[in-house]
């Protein structure tokens, strides 16, 4: 049982609430109990920043399997006075013992072998890594490089891109939320695409990542001085979110899409922008893409289309849940131009599995995101 400081407002998960009286004095009687497996990386701390602002939801346990025990305020200084916790260790009984619903933001081989015990207890998961995407094993293991999750739990498993699998979202007991750099793509070419409007053959994606994309460890690839007044190119046609791509490009299209894909690294912290490039197969105007785009994504609140010939950009989405989208068709190449921006650690991660837990609980899918970007 959680306690809230009633004069300072900070959670604390180490003490123990001793009445019922406080915890509904409190709103805290019929919110859903959650779980952070991964609670000290990226995405992990930024679903506690997200959660602790959520009405309905609470968070019961944070997990680190190298850190248990120690106060998570030793890693995270910016939760003093906040979080109150200590780290719980990775032990799924236990967990199900106090949360109703856990998220694993944990790694790609880490997920795959914890998500089934998880669902074993009974408990409600979202799953923030790749394992779960992909639902043909042997394309999983070509770009995974290594072995697929059991078949059975991969069956059970949800794609949660909101806008457009939101309605198997609903009721749902295990969802594998989507890619980062697969959401702000797919969110930015499924309309088109699924109109007809353009040549599934055609497609072309130059995306770009802020290095908090590669996770809270330390690499030569994001060492500072490595990164800082430079741009990378990377993981080029070898990148773990083609297949992701393809898959639901495919499932639009009803034919087999393959795409170019090619990731840079930016010296930025958060932000990722998809400049998508496909034929068009016909003769549309912007006004008329403004429509059909404004029409998708009509009563979706996280998904905004700018006017025509607008450019969305990483800083305009910082820090919240939306995708930002802009395009313009080019008459004299006849290509469609798609310029689609997110969070990548919001939209791209955290974000979005909020979005799928209101979602499978049957909350409004805003509930607890409704955070303007920061700006500047
Ligand atoms: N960063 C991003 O923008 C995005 C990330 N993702 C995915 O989300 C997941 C988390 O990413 P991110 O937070 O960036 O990664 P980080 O590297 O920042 O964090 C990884 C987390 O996993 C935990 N962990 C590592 N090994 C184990 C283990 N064996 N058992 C339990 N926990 C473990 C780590 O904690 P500890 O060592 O303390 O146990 C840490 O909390 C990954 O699958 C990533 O691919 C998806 C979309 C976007
Ligand atoms: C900048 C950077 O390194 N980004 C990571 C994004 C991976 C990620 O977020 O993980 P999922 O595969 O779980 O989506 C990459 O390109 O591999």
């Amino acid at each position: 049982m959680t306690v809230t400081d009633q004069v300072n407002g900070n959670v604390n998960l180490n003490a123990t609430a001793n009445s019922d009286a406080l915890e509904n004095s409190q709103g805290h009687a019929n919110k859903v109990k959650v779980a952070i497996i991964g609670s000290t990386g990226y995405g992990g701390v930024e679903l506690i920043r997200f959660l602790l602002g959520h009405p309905q939801a609470e968070i019961v346990s944070v997990i680190s399997a190298s850190s248990a025990g120690l106060p998570i305020t030793d890693g995270f200084p910016h939760l003093t006075g906040i979080l109150v916790s200590d780290l719980d260790g990775v032990d799924p009984v236990e967990i199900a013992k106090k949360a109703d619903v856990v998220f694993t933001a944990t790694p790609s081989g880490v997920s795959s072998k914890l998500v089934p015990q998880l669902l074993e207890t009974g408990v409600k998961v979202i799953d923030l890594s790749g394992d779960f995407r992909i639902k043909d094993s042997s394309v999983y293991e070509a770009w995974y490089k290594h072995d697929a999750p059991d078949e059975q739990v991969l069956e059970q498993a949800v794609y949660g891109l909101c806008e457009i699998n939101g309605d198997d979202v609903g009721g749902a007991e295990f969802i594998s939320n989507p890619g980062c750099y697969p959401t702000a793509t797919l969110l930015g070419l499924i309309p088109a695409l699924s109109a007809g409007w353009i040549d599934p053959a055609s497609i072309i994606i130059d995306a770009k990542s802020g290095v908090s994309g590669a996770g809270r460890g330390t690499s030569l690839m994001t060492h500072y001085a490595e990164i800082n007044e430079n741009l990378k190119a990377y993981k080029i046609n070898k990148h773990q979110h083609i297949p992701e791509i393809e898959q639901n490009l495919t499932q639009i299209a009803g034919e087999p899409v393959t795409v170019t894909f090619t990731t840079h690294l930016v010296p930025m912290t958060r932000g990722i922008m998809c400049t998508m490039y496909a034929q068009l197969n016909g003769t549309y105007t912007n006004e008329d893409l403004t429509e059909l785009y404004r029409q998708y994504y009509e009563g979706r609140p996280f998904v905004r289309i700018r006017e025509a010939g607008q450019w969305p950009a990483t800083k305009e989405v910082f820090g919240s849940n939306y995708c930002d989208i802009g395009f313009a068709a080019d008459h004299r190449t006849g290509r469609l131009t798609i310029v689609s921006v997110i969070d990548n650690v919001v939209k791209g991660a955290a974000g979005q599995a909020i979005q799928n837990l209101n979602l499978m609980m049957g909350w409004d899918e805003t509930t607890g995101l409704k955070l303007s970007p920061v700006y500047p």
